[in-house]
């Protein structure tokens, strides 16, 4: 093979261009080898199946590479080879491999959702950085203990894979905080066990059409404004024909916001009903933003607060009026054997005209699970620590300072001994009495602590 000065084979000079003009770059003319300017390329929908040889000399500081919606079969060795390398995106090829030199240790971010991968290598295991990982829609049936190493993994999708078993090598790592499992083979008879929504009012004299005015499209359906006995409300029609979104089956979204909704928690969004079509008809909530911007390229897995975000203008009375609604709430999620998998201030709504007011939204990556099982435990102890970060980022951005009390609810939360017996049942419990002790205190009050921790423990 000969090479040019850049050690690029010459034969791959003209691919390498090609892609220069699919990825719509703009780079002085003639096109000279290494784009050392290059850190993003965007090659998704290009009919792709290989990438050319020298692709990582041709863009040695590439950081970030979308081939989405493309014709790859195998991840590609040449992804390991990017020294700078921290996102890849391939979602919705024709996957069924990974090479097991395309995982280094430099990536941070892989979406791999909407494939027919079956097994992950086990050099898995030296992505130490890795922090966010999309696997949801593929046929995996067992991760590789490999997967231990991963001990920087905070967000993983996994729903609609093969999983026969609770993948224990992730429920055990140290700071995954975000999970999503729903429509595996081990969950199947659980959520058999909620298949019953005919408690569900049936609202016969509300006509759906299209013409409705339009509140907002997710991945999992589309929601409209109508009126209905007079009263304002917001119908989500399920995209029930969809089989695969990167959180989990719209389907099993609707059958948890319904199962959700019969919990007398004021954070969750109230459901009147369902319509003769099975949309589901809610409080329409007005004048409701959210209180985090989801994660940037530089985020990766956390939230963004904007300067302008409604957190900046909570008073600490306010922080913890959402906070105790918000810990009530996932306590009687956890309690029915409910994970809501993606909580995020991005998810959670607070009123603009009342900072009192809020809601726990998004159940798209929502799964049940089975209440009482050495899986759950670990469950709850991981969306413990999504509540943990959120009160946290939360604390750290009031206008009057950090809440000592709220500091104090982080490090209760990330309580890890005895591991087993923290959830969100036990820190509800410890926060009433928390705060009653406060009270207590600044009217001064004694209130005898150990009978607070007794019955903590009880
Ligand atoms: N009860 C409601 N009242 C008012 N607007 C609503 C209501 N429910 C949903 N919306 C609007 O519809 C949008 C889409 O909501 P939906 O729950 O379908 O998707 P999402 O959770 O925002 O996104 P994704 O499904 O991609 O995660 C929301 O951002 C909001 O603007």
């Amino acid at each position: 093979m000969t090479f040019c000065s850049s050690d690029i084979p010459i034969d791959s000079l003209q691919e390498l261009k090609r892609v220069v003009e699919l990825a719509k770059l703009d780079v002085p003319l003639p096109i000279s080898f290494p784009l050392d300017d290059v850190h993003t390329l965007n090659l998704s929908n290009c009919g792709l199946s290989t990438l050319p040889i020298g692709f990582e000399k041709a863009f040695p500081q590439l950081s970030i590479l979308f081939l989405s919606n493309n014709q790859f079969q195998q991840v590609p060795e040449v992804i390991g080879k990017c020294p700078h390398l921290q996102m890849v995106a391939f979602k919705s090829n024709q996957l069924t491999t990974i090479h097991p030199e395309a995982l280094q240790s430099q990536l941070r971010w892989l979406i791999l959702t909407d494939n027919q991968i079956s097994t992950i290598p086990e050099t898995i295991g030296r992505c130490t950085r890795l922090q966010k990982c999309m696997l949801s829609g593929n046929q995996i049936q067992t991760l590789p203990d490999a997967m231990a190493h991963c001990t920087n993994l905070e967000l993983i999708r996994l729903a609609s894979n093969q999983l026969k078993e609770p993948p224990m090598v992730l429920l055990r790592l140290p700071k995954l905080a975000w999970m999503a499992l729903s429509d595996n083979p081990f969950l199947h008879s659980v959520l058999e066990a909620h298949a019953d929504l005919k408690g569900l009012r049936t609202l016969e004299d509300l006509e759906e059409s299209n013409d409705a005015a339009i509140l907002g499209q997710g991945a999992s359906g589309i929601t409209r404004q109508y009126e209905y006995q007079g009263q304002k409300v917001a119908v989500k029609t399920y995209n029930t024909d969809i089989r695969v979104t990167s959180d989990g089956l719209p389907e099993e979204e609707r059958r948890i916001h319904c199962a959700a909704a019969a919990l007398d928690c004021s954070a969750l969004i109230r459901v009147l009903g369902q319509t003769v079509r099975g949309s589901l008809v809610m409080e329409l909530l007005q004048d409701f933003r959210a209180i985090g911007d989801p994660p940037s390229f530089d985020s990766c897995s956390r939230d963004v607060y904007s300067n302008d975000s409604l957190v900046h203008a909570l008073t600490t009375e306010q922080a913890m009026t959402i906070v105790s609604a918000l810990l009530q709430t996932l306590a009687a999620l956890h309690e029915q054997g409910i994970c809501h998998g993606d909580f995020y201030g991005h998810n959670i709504l607070v009123c603009a005209t009342d900072l009192n007011q809020v809601r726990l939204s998004d159940f798209g990556a929502a799964f049940f699970y089975e209440k009482g099982s050495s899986c759950g435990t670990f469950l709850e102890r991981i969306e413990l620590r999504a509540f943990a970060i959120f009160v946290k980022e939360v604390n750290t951005r009031l206008k009057e300072g950090e809440s000592p009390l709220l500091r104090a609810l982080v490090a209760r939360c990330r309580k890890e001994e005895p591991s087993s017996e923290n959830n969100f049942d036990r820190v509800y419990i410890w926060w009433k009495q928390t705060q009653l002790t406060d009270i207590a205190k600044e009217f001064g009050l004694g209130i005898d602590e150990t009978v607070v921790e007794e019955k903590e423990a009880n």
